[in-house]
């Protein structure tokens, strides 16, 4: 018979965190002797939206590079699904700030270079880029030059890469920073479509708040001077009820002023 302490224990007792990542005691330090990051564990859970946020040279783009196997850590380890990290794999992809798109290359080329890269046979390769190109919503660009698309149409083509390659983990530093407000909506709906229905898990780095607060599943606040964890925040809200109404939400309006009130102490 199940007592009630024993269903008390089983309530209070934490759910098994299934984390794809983690950051176990991550310090570095560059050459310079700048200390950029200092102790610094996470658990990015499967599945879910990450977003690390925190002032300027906190170290976000150090640790997202380090996740990535760019740079390595001058202390602790990076897991993904339990294996160390020493180098890019896989089932890491970045997306850069600046799109980081070959000038030289149409769309189609850029979109299919990651499976190039590996190997996989053009007519493989075009068919699985022009898939992600129409699911990102660029159908009709495929011939077309960076330089002949606007912000938001390189960024989905940055997007539709990263896609491609089929990574678990998608790493998007300030994917979009560059673009304008109604974009910026526009593609961050496209992402959580797209999380919903390809599953991935999501480490993003990004400067607003409110873009942190909608988006996340949890939301890291680091500091920095050296950069530190200050608080693991998940805003636990249902966005079913659809965007306009989420961001009316007294939970959603709750998370950006506690976050808010979190970051300044550290701005001065
Ligand atoms: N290659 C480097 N050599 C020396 N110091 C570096 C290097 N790259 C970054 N830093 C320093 O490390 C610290 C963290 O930088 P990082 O770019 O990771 O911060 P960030 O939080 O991403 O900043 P931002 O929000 O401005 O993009 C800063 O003090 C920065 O000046």
């Amino acid at each position: 018979m199940t007592t009630i302490s024993a269903i008390r224990t089983a309530e209070i007792e934490p759910a098994k965190v299934d984390a794809i990542v983690k950051a176990v005691s991550i310090s570095k330090r560059y050459g310079d002797g700048t200390e950029a990051l200092s102790d610094v564990s996470i658990e990015f859970r499967r599945g879910e939206l990450t977003t690390l946020l925190g002032p300027s040279g906190c170290g976000k783009t150090t640790l997202l590079k380090i996740i990535a196997g760019l740079l390595p850590p001058t202390d602790g380890e990076v897991r993904v699904n339990n294996k160390t990290v020493y180098g890019p794999g896989p089932e890491r992809a970045f997306v850069f700030q600046d799109f980081a798109l070959m000038p030289w290359a149409t769309v189609l080329r850029n979109v299919a270079f990651g499976l190039e890269l590996r190997g996989t046979p053009k007519s493989e390769r075009e068919d699985v880029a022009r898939r992600y190109i129409k699911s990102v919503g660029l159908a009709g660009s495929e011939h077309k030059f960076p330089s002949e698309l606007s912000g938001g149409m390189r960024q989905r083509a940055g997007l539709a890469r990263a896609l491609t390659v089929n990574a678990d983990v998608l790493l998007m530093d300030e994917p979009f920073s560059a673009i304008d407000e109604q974009m910026r909506r526009k593609l961050q709906e496209d992402l959580l479509e797209l999380l919903r229905e390809e599953k991935k898990s999501v480490i993003f780095v990004t400067h607003s708040i409110e873009e942190a607060v909608y988006l996340s599943d949890q939301i890291v606040l680091l500091t920095r001077n050296p950069g530190r964890v200050v608080k693991s925040i998940r805003p636990g809200f249902d966005r079913a009820a659809g965007p306009d109404a989420v961001r009316r939400d007294q939970r959603y309006l709750d998370a950006v002023d506690d976050i808010w009130s979190q970051l300044k102490q550290y701005l001065s």
